[in-house]
């Protein structure tokens, strides 16, 4: 169990939770949607369970330090933590959390692409933009924002999730280096991350900038980030030297090219996201403002 003196840990006792359906798995394990219901009348909240699958990439410290991350942020733009369920007689937990009932961004846009127009993907991008400056301002650095770790809470509100790979940079460095990189999304990654596993704000920043991309291709599969790199990259390359070629092409300049329809101001923001040098890519704070200024372009 986590020690008391880590945060209060709201306990979710097995025998209340009521399994309803499946919600998604990962590396990690799977989540599903559960009614937590004490009073056994079917009154009881809905609840996303992260279960804890220990297999070689993911051990239970992994996963208690994801719930310590989780129930430190408390915050609009973040997956809210509603506590722990530890269950009987297997040595495994889980994690309980606030249900978004919209799912995960990809899905939401693929099925409601008509309907979002470029004000409300601007809305997204600004939510998503304010939950890593919080992260940032606790010294976190996500390491996995992409889409798919985005939820939609309504059709107004979209939430950071997933913090399976978010770790603390140390008070004394400006980065995280990774020793082992496991099963990376590297096409989310900036290239100092490729080359070097090296981590900071700044790389968060490079994965927004794709996130962006995936907001304004409506999470579209055909200019899916790793579709789109691959296509430059060459299909038939070898998988162990897909990181290689990738770092290669980013140092030779090329870039995702704008989805159909992205207004240019964006394409822009994108472009600064995904500066080499990431000494010159922006901050959270100021991409802030320069998406809310377009915001109040599109507005008139
Ligand atoms: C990788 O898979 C997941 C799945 C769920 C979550 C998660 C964490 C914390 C809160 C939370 N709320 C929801 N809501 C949600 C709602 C609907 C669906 N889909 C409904 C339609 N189905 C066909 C697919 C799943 C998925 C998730 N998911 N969710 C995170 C990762």
């Amino acid at each position: 169990a986590l020690s008391p003196d880590q945060g209060e840990q709201t306990l979710f006792e097995e025998r209340h939770l009521r399994y309803i359906s499946p919600l998604g798995k990962g590396n990690f394990g799977s989540v599903e949607l559960c009614r937590y219901d004490p009073l056994g009348d079917n009154t009881g909240e809905m609840v996303a369970v992260k279960k804890l699958q220990p297999n070689k990439l993911s051990t239970l410290e992994d996963f208690k330090k994801e719930v310590k991350t989780l129930s430190v942020l408390d915050y609009e733009y973040i997956v809210k933590y509603k506590g722990v369920c530890y269950s009987t007689g297997r040595l495994s937990m889980s994690l309980v959390m606030e249900y978004l009932p919209y799912g995960s961004l990809i899905n939401y846009l693929d099925s409601n692409r008509l309907c979002v127009n470029t004000w409300r993907l601007l809305l997204f991008a600004s939510q998503i933009c304010k939950g890593m400056e919080h992260l940032q301002t606790l010294r976190y650095v996500h390491r996995d924002l992409a889409a798919r770790n985005i939820l939609v809470a309504s059709e107004s509100l979209v939430k950071i999730a997933d913090f399976g790979l978010t770790k603390v940079v140390p008070f004394d460095k400006e980065y995280y280096r990774v020793s082992q990189p496991g099963d990376s999304p590297i096409f989310w990654y900036a290239p100092e991350s490729i080359n070097e596993s090296r981590f900071s704000h700044k790389s968060d920043v490079w994965s927004f900038g794709v996130v962006l991309h995936e907001l304004f291709s409506y999470c579209d599969i055909n200019s899916n980030p790793k579709r789109l790199c691959m296509r430059e990259i060459g299909n038939n390359v070898q998988s162990q030297s897909i990181s290689m070629y990738l770092a290669n092409i980013l140092k030779n300049n090329w870039r995702m090219p704008a989805p159909p329809n992205c207004p240019a101001k964006v394409y822009s923001l994108m472009r600064q996201c995904w500066a080499y040098d990431f000494e010159e890519r922006p901050c959270f704070s100021g991409l802030g403002n320069q998406i809310e200024a377009i915001m109040q372009d599109e507005r008139e």
